[in-house]
C-alpha cells in the first residue's frame, strides 16, 4: 500500500501558527511595545522608541566602520526581506518560473520557502531557500535566468547548503560601471605612505587602499582580467620613493610581456626565464637576512623605508608557472624562499605580489603567505573560495560571474579585514600611456617629462 494523501489541505489557522513560529519577532514586537505603551505609558514608550532611532543615526554618523560592519547587514537584511522578497512577490516570482511543487491529492502549490536572507553587501544578498522534496538545484540552475527577469536583479548564483537547502547568491546591481582614472603621481616622497596606497574604489564608494608595507598580496584572476592595473596602480602609488631609492623592485616576468616596459628602466632586477627569476628570488632572500642581520646587531626591531634601508618589492607574474611547470627542483627553491619571506619578510621591509591566472593545486599553499588576497574574474566557482577561503562565494563573492568583458576588468572581491565578509572592489586603470609616464617619472624625475604631477 502506498502512502496515504489527504484530500484536504492544511488550515489556515495551522499555516499562520507555524508562520508566527518562524517569525516571532511579528509578535513580539508589536507585543513588546503595545505591553510597554500600557505599563510605562505612550510617551515613555515613544520617548524610549525614538531615542533608539537617535542612537542609529547617531551610531551611522559618527562611526561608520562599526556601523557597517554590525548594523548595516542586519539592517539591510530586515529590509530586503519585508520589501523586496516579501512573501507574495517571492511567491509570484516563483510559481511564474514553474519553481513550485503541486500537492497530489490537494493541488495546492507548494512554494519554496525563504527562510532566512542575509545582506553581506550592498549589491549581494544571500538568500537560503528550503526546497519541498522532488525540488533539485538543477530545476534552479535550469530557470536562471527566468528568476533573474522575475526578481529584478543583476545575476544570481547558487550554492548547495546542506540537504533540501540551497542558497541563491543574488546581485542586485552592478556598482560600477564606470572606469576609474588611474592615480596621480606624487612629488614627494614624504607624501607617500607605504600602508596606505591607492588601488580603486569599493563598492561603498570608498577608496580601496592596501598597504605594501609588511604586507604581501596575491592577485588571482583569468587572462585579461586585469590584475596588471593592480600591479601598476600600486607602482603609481609608490613612484617618489622607487625615484629615491626607498624602493626597490625585483620583477619575475616569465611572460616578458606584462613587465617589460619595467625592465631596463625601473626595475632593480629582472628576470624572465624560470631559473633567472629563480636565482633572483634566491638573492632577494639573501638581501633579506642581511637586512636581518644588520637589524639584529643595530637591536632595532624594523627598518624604516629610506635609500640607505629601502623596501624591497617582489613582483612575481605567472606565479602558477613559476611553481607549477618548472623543473621540480627550481619549483621547490623557490616554495621555500617564498615562504621564508612570506614569514620574515615583515620586519626587514621584503614584501611581494603574486599573480595567478589560474588558483591549482601548486598555487593554493602558498597563498596563505600572502596577507592581502584579491579574486578578480575566474572561470570557475571553484576558484573564488581557494583565493578568498571558506564560504567567500556564498558571501557574495560571486568572481566567477563577472563578464569576460573589457568593460568590467578591474573589477573583483577582497575579504575585509575586520568583519571578514567579501567586498567589491574596482582596481583604478592604468594605460599604456599612464606607465610610460611613471617610467619617465622615476628616471628623469619631474624634470624630464612632460608630467601630470601633483605636488
Ligand atoms: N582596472 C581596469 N579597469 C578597466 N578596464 C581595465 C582594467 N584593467 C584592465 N582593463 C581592460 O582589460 C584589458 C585586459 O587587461 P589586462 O591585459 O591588463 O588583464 P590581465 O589580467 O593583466 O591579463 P593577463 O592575465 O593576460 O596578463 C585591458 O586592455 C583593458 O582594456
Amino acid at each position: 500500500m502506498g502512502t496515504e494523501f489527504s484530500k484536504r489541505a492544511k488550515g489556515a489557522e495551522v499555516k499562520a501558527a507555524a508562520w508566527l513560529g518562524r517569525h516571532p519577532g511579528a509578535v513580539l514586537s508589536p507585543a513588546a511595545v503595545v505591553g510597554s505603551g500600557l505599563e510605562l505609558g505612550w510617551t515613555a514608550t515613544g520617548g524610549v522608541l525614538g531615542g533608539a532611532a537617535v542612537g542609529l543615526g547617531a551610531w551611522y554618523r559618527a562611526h561608520p566602520d562599526t556601523f557597517d560592519r554590525f548594523a548595516a547587514p542586519r539592517v539591510r537584511a530586515f529590509r530586503r526581506r519585508w520589501v523586496s522578497y516579501i512573501g507574495p512577490r517571492w511567491r509570484n516570482a516563483l510559481i511564474a518560473c514553474d519553481l513550485y511543487t503541486t500537492h497530489r491529492k490537494t493541488g495546492e502549490l507548494r512554494v519554496p520557502r525563504l527562510m532566512r536572507v542575509q545582506s553581506f553587501s550592498p549589491s549581494v544578498d544571500t538568500l537560503y531557500v528550503k526546497l519541498h522534496p522532488g525540488q533539485h538545484l538543477r530545476q534552479f540552475e535550469a530557470r536562471l535566468p527566468e528568476l533573474t527577469e522575475a526578481l529584478k536583479v543583476e545575476r544570481i548564483a547558487l550554492e548547495r547548503v546542506k540537504p533540501r537547502v540551497i542558497a541563491l547568491i543574488v546581485e542586485r546591481r552592478e556598482p560600477f560601471d564606470e572606469v576609474i582614472d588611474a592615480p596621480d603621481l606624487v612629488f614627494d616622497t614624504d607624501a607617500v605612505d607605504p600602508k596606505d596606497l591607492y588601488v580603486g574604489e569599493t563598492e561603498y564608494g570608498g577608496d580601496f587602499r592596501i598597504s605594501m608595507r609588511g604586507q604581501h598580496l596575491f592577485v588571482a584572476g583569468a587572462t585579461g582580467s586585469g590584475k596588471n592595473s593592480i600591479v601598476n596602480a600600486i607602482l603609481r602609488g609608490l613612484a617618489p620613493m622607487i625615484r629615491d631609492g626607498a624602493v626597490r623592485l625585483w620583477v619575475c616576468d616569465p611572460k616578458q610581456l606584462e613587465f617589460a616596459a619595467l625592465a631596463d628602466t625601473i626595475a632593480y632586477r629582472y628576470a624572465a626565464s624560470n631559473h633567472e627569476c629563480a636565482a633572483l628570488i634566491e638573492d632577494f632572500v639573501a638581501e633579506m637576512q642581511t637586512t636581518q642581520r644588520g637589524l639584529a646587531e643595530q637591536r632595532k626591531r624594523t627598518i624604516t623605508p629610506s635609500p640607505q634601508t629601502p623596501l624591497n618589492l617582489l613582483i612575481l607574474d605567472e606565479l602558477g608557472a613559476l611553481l607549477a611547470y618548472g623543473d621540480s627542483g627550481t619549483a621547490r627553491d623557490i616554495k621555500r624562499n617564498l615562504a621564508l619571506v612570506g614569514s620574515q619578510g615583515r620586519a626587514t621591509g621584503n614584501a611581494m605580489i603574486g599573480l595567478v591566472q589560474e588558483p591549482t593545486k601548486d598555487t593554493v599553499p602558498v597563498r596563505d603567505l600572502f596577507t592581502t588576497r584579491i579574486c578578480l574574474r575566474v572561470t570557475s566557482a571553484a576558484h573564488v573560495d581557494m583565493v578568498l577561503g571558506e564560504n567567500a562565494r556564498l558571501r557574495g563573492a560571486l568572481a566567477d560571474e563577472i563578464p569576460n568583458d573589457p568593460a568590467t576588468a578591474g573589477i573583483g572581491f577582497v575579504i575585509r579585514q575586520r568583519s571578514r565578509v567579501p567586498m567589491r572592489i574596482r582596481a583604478a586603470y592604468v594605460d599604456d600611456r599612464e606607465i610610460d609616464e611613471l617610467v619617465g617619472f622615476v628616471r628623469d624625475g619631474w624634470r624630464g617629462a612632460e608630467l601630470r604631477v601633483v605636488a
